[in-house]
C-alpha cells in the first residue's frame, strides 16, 4: 500500500495571480466548495502575495482576506482552508485574524535563503494551533545542502512541514530529486514540493518529488498560477493514481469542476506564452509575470529582455520595482542606440 499524499490545490491563491486577484466571494465559494466535494485536503485561498497582498505593489484583489476567508470557510466542510503568509507583506494581526476567521494551515514563505525572518510566523502559528508550513520559494537558486541549512531552521522553529518551492518553473527533475533527497535525509518532518510550468515539467517534477520521498504537494485547476500555472490539479491526479499514489480525490469530480466551474471563470488561457517560458529559462519568479509584461508595455521594451535580465540580476520575490528599473534602462539603451 503506498502512502497517502496530502494534495493542496492553489486555484485560489497562485491562480489569483491569473485574474489580477479578481475572484469574487462567491465565485471563489463556489471553486472552494467543487474543491471540497473532490476530496482535496488543503485548499488555499486569498491574493497571490498571500495575507494583506492586496496594495498597490502587487495589486489589489476584488475583495478583502476577511471577505475570502468568511465566504469560503462558511462552504468547506472537510478539506483545511489555507492562507499564505510572505513575512514583511502579511503580519502576525493579519494571521491572527485569519486563524479566527477559519484558516487552518498556514504557508509561511521566504525566499529560500531567508528562513530567518519565519521564526516568529511559524512560532505564533503553532500557537494558533495551525498545520504550519514553511514554504523556500524560488529554491532553484540554491543547492541541496543551502536548502537544508534553511529547511532545518523553519523545522527548528515548529514548521510542521518545509516545502522545496521552484517559483520560477526552472527546475528540471534531477534537481527537484536532489533538493527533496537532501531535505528527507537531514529533516525529521515531511517534504513538500510546489511546482511551475513554465518549462512544461510541473507534473514529471512533481512525480520526481514524490519519488524521492514527498508527500506534499500541490496543483491548480486547469493549471492557474503565476507564469504559466502550477501543476494542474486533475492532470497530476490523474498521473498519480496512474503511479500507485494514493490522494484521498475523485478525479471525477476535479474534471468536472475544472471544465464545468474553473475554466469559464480564466481571463487568459494557461499556457506556457514566450514570457513564461522564459521565466522558467531564465529562473525569474513566476509572480512577474503579468508585471513584466506591463512594464515591456509602459517603456517599449521586450518582455523577453526585462526577464533575462532580471535573472542575471538574480532578483528575487519583493524586488518588483527592479522590473521598471530594467525595463527603463532597456528603453534608455534603444533610444541610445537610435540616436547613433
Ligand atoms: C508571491 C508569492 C508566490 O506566488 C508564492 C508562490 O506560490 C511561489 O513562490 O511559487
Ligand atoms: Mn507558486
Amino acid at each position: 500500500m503506498t502512502q497517502k499524499i496530502t494534495i493542496t490545490d492553489s486555484t485560489l491563491r497562485d491562480g489569483m495571480h491569473t485574474v489580477r486577484h479578481q475572484f469574487t466571494p462567491s465565485e471563489m465559494a463556489e471553486i472552494a466548495s467543487a474543491l471540497d466535494q473532490s476530496g482535496v485536503d488543503i485548499i488555499e485561498i486569498g491574493h497571490g502575495d498571500g495575507l494583506a497582498g492586496s496594495s498597490y505593489q502587487y495589486g489589489f484583489s476584488f475583495a478583502s482576506d476577511e471577505e475570502y476567508l468568511k465566504a469560503v470557510c462558511h462552504v468547506v466542510k472537510q478539506a483545511k482552508v489555507a492562507v499564505l503568509l510572505l513575512p514583511g507583506i502579511g503580519t502576525l494581526k493579519d494571521l491572527h485574524a485569519a486563524a479566527e476567521l477559519g484558516a487552518k494551515v498556514a504557508r509561511v514563505a521566504t525566499h529560500v535563503t531567508e528562513a530567518d525572518i519565519s521564526e516568529q510566523h511559524i512560532k505564533s502559528s503553532k500557537q494558533l494551533g495551525l498545520l504550519t508550513v514553511g514554504f523556500l520559494m524560488m529554491a532553484h537558486m540554491e543547492g541541496p545542502e543551502r536548502i537544508v541549512e534553511e529547511a532545518k531552521k523553519m523545522e527548528s522553529y515548529g514548521a510542521d512541514v518545509v516545502y522545496v518551492t521552484d517559483s520560477a518553473g526552472a527546475l528540471l527533475p534531477d534537481g527537484v530529486r536532489a533538493r527533496v533527497a537532501a531535505l528527507r535525509e537531514a529533516l525529521n518532518i515531511p517534504i513538500g514540493f510546489h511546482a511551475h510550468n513554465n518549462l512544461g515539467v510541473a507534473v514529471g517534477n512533481t512525480l520526481a518529488a514524490l519519488a524521492e520521498g514527498a508527500t506534499y504537494v500541490d496543483g491548480s485547476l486547469r493549471g492557474m498560477g503565476a507564469g504559466a500555472g502550477n501543476a494542474q490539479t486533475e492532470v497530476m491526479v490523474a498521473a498519480l493514481h496512474k503511479a500507485g499514489y494514493q490522494t484521498g480525490c475523485d478525479l471525477n469530480q476535479l474534471i468536472h469542476a475544472a471544465e464545468h466551474i474553473v475554466a469559464p471563470k480564466m481571463s487568459r488561457p494557461q499556457i506556457i506564452d514566450s514570457v513564461a517560458l522564459i521565466l522558467g529559462y531564465a529562473g525569474v519568479y513566476s509572480s512577474f509575470f503579468l508585471h513584466a509584461k506591463r512594464a515591456a508595455e509602459k517603456f517599449g521594451v521586450d518582455p523577453l529582455a526585462i526577464l533575462v535580465e532580471l535573472g542575471k540580476r538574480r532578483v528575487v520575490g519583493g524586488q518588483e520595482d527592479q522590473i521598471i528599473d530594467v525595463a527603463y534602462e532597456l528603453s534608455l539603451a534603444r533610444k541610445e542606440k537610435t540616436v547613433v
